[in-house]
């Protein structure tokens, strides 16, 4: 899988460089490339957004040196998928993290300010897939912090990234529900013990205990996540 990053602030990626993404990317299985927009700029301050049509607060990003980056970075390729993380975009949630960590090239679009001019998507549109989505129901300052978390939760799942895949199945979400509790040595700790069932043996008796662990825990913490007859 090929990421490419767009941002005014390329040093925020550094961070990608280590862990399990920099393992990924020095055994070929992530490339990624980050892109500083003002590449895209022409003039003497290398300007990237301007004041809004309509009036209001704050600035908007100028749709010139976007479409110049994207025009850079797409080429005449045509199945690239560019997602524009955004307040106003539909939830990154598990099972979309899954679906992306199958393409083979994703182009994150950071903006900062108030957002970008919106003919960037809809003419971005004209050549790729485009997705508009959010992090959460929160506000960011700017694209970048999204962008990082999705490319860690998407490149995660791309195959081989994780060394033991058995790791992905009994995490958070992946089968809706929230993980069970877990614990490692020692058995007692400040007078708190290791449930007696996890040092059993009997793995029957493990998985059902930490399945109902983890409905419990769902009922108490996510309830939303539940069916109504779970
Ligand atoms: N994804 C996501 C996400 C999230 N969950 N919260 N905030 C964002 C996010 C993503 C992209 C931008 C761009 Cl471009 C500019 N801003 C700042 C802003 C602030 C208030 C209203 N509009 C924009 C962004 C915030």
């Amino acid at each position: 899988m090929r990421v490419d990053i767009v941002t005014i602030f390329p040093e925020f990626f550094g961070v990608l460089d280590v862990s399990l993404l920099g393992r990924a990317r020095r055994d070929g299985l992530l490339e990624l490339g980050v892109h500083d927009l003002r590449q895209w700029t022409h003039d003497r301050h290398r300007t990237v957004d301007d004041t809004p049509y309509g009036g209001g607060a704050g600035m908007v990003m100028k749709p010139e040196p976007w479409g110049e980056a994207l025009d850079a970075l797409l080429g005449d390729e045509t199945d690239a998928l560019v997602i524009l993380p955004t307040p106003a975009g539909v939830p990154f949630t598990q099972a979309l993290a899954r679906e992306l960590a199958a393409e083979s090239h994703l182009l994150f679009a950071c903006g900062r300010y108030e957002g970008i001019d919106a003919r960037v998507a809809e003419h971005a549109a004209t050549r790729a897939r485009v997705l508009e989505v959010s992090l959460g129901d929160y506000v960011l300052n700017g694209g970048e912090v999204a962008a990082m978390a999705m490319i860690e939760a998407i490149g995660r799942l791309v195959p081989g990234v994780v060394g033991n895949p058995e790791s992905l199945v009994e995490e958070s979400h992946e089968d809706g529900l929230l993980e069970h509790p877990s614990y490692t040595k020692p058995q007692v700790w400040r007078g708190l013990e290791v449930p007696e069932v996890l040092r059993s043996g009997n793995h029957a008796a493990v998985a059902a205990w930490r399945r109902e662990q983890a409905l419990e825990r769902t009922r108490r913490v996510r309830p939303d996540l539940l069916p109504d007859d779970r």
